[in-house]
């Protein structure tokens, strides 16, 4: 392979896809079932680490802890949906948010109300990628298994076979150079054969400090970015070089 590089991280909001689709459209779906989910999924055995880790997130030590000043379930129900909606309006990308994110988009990918929006250099680019050998992975602050949603119902079909592997803030958060390290480390590679695409140069300037090469992608609706960060802009996956 003639390619400096092995493997293609790639974010999602206003990399892959928009940033309108995930603020308009994926967004108000959280929030439209956020209560009627909490009420159904209140007693799952899945919800119970999300909400220790959305009380974690709040600075609390347990959701127990959290919540112990409340005698009844309703009210410990509306502290977790008024949370959730504090940290949406503020577009705080925390992990609990985001588990608990993608278990409410989970019902609406599966019955077809959502779709994974891509643009379309994204599942060309994917086959040209993937056939020249390089392996692509994803790393976005929406958590692995809303990624998984996403890809596997997208408005291109399902582009999972794509994807050698998904990272999520689990690993780190994705503006600290630590994060890169650990994703190098996760998929056998020096960092300086990955590169890294995304829309927000913070996250770019921490791959950079790890050693990865970088794109900074530049999409309809994207935040206007400051100049004399250094990364080379990209308009489209065409537009990334392998040779
Ligand atoms: C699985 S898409 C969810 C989008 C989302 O919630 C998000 O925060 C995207 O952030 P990114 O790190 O991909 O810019
Ligand atoms: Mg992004």
């Amino acid at each position: 392979m003639t390619s400096p590089y092995h493997c293609i991280l790639l974010d999602i909001e206003g990399t892959t896809s928009s940033v309108s689709f995930v603020y308009d459209v994926m967004f108000p779906f959280v929030l439209r079932e956020l209560d009627k989910y909490l009420e159904c999924a209140w007693n799952s055995p899945e919800l119970t680490p999300v909400l220790d880790q959305i009380a974690q997130d709040a600075g609390s030590e347990s959701f127990l802890a959290w919540t112990a000043d409340l005698t009844d379930e309703p009210a410990r129900r509306e502290r977790v949906a008024a949370e959730i909606r504090r940290l949406m309006a503020d577009d705080v990308k925390a992990t609990g948010l985001k588990q608990l994110q993608g278990m409410i988009w989970k019902d609406g990918f599966e019955r077809g109300e959502l779709v994974g929006q891509v643009y379309r250099d994204v599942p060309e680019a994917l086959e040209a990628w993937t056939s020249a050998g390089l392996r692509v992975y994803i790393y976005s602050s929406g958590s692995i298994a809303a990624q998984k949603l996403f890809f596997g119902h997208s408005e291109a079909g399902n582009l999972l076979k794509y994807f050698s592997g998904h990272f999520d803030t689990t690993t780190g958060p994705k503006k600290e150079a630590q994060s890169y390290l650990t994703i190098a480390a996760a998929i056998g590679e020096p960092p300086e054969k990955v590169l890294f695409i995304s829309d927000v140069t913070a996250e770019l300037d921490a791959a950079r400090e790890a050693g990865m090469a970088t794109r900074l992608s530049i999409r309809p609706g994207n935040k206007p970015v400051e100049e004399g960060h250094g990364h080379e802009p990209i308009a489209s996956f065409s537009q990334v070089s392998l040779g």
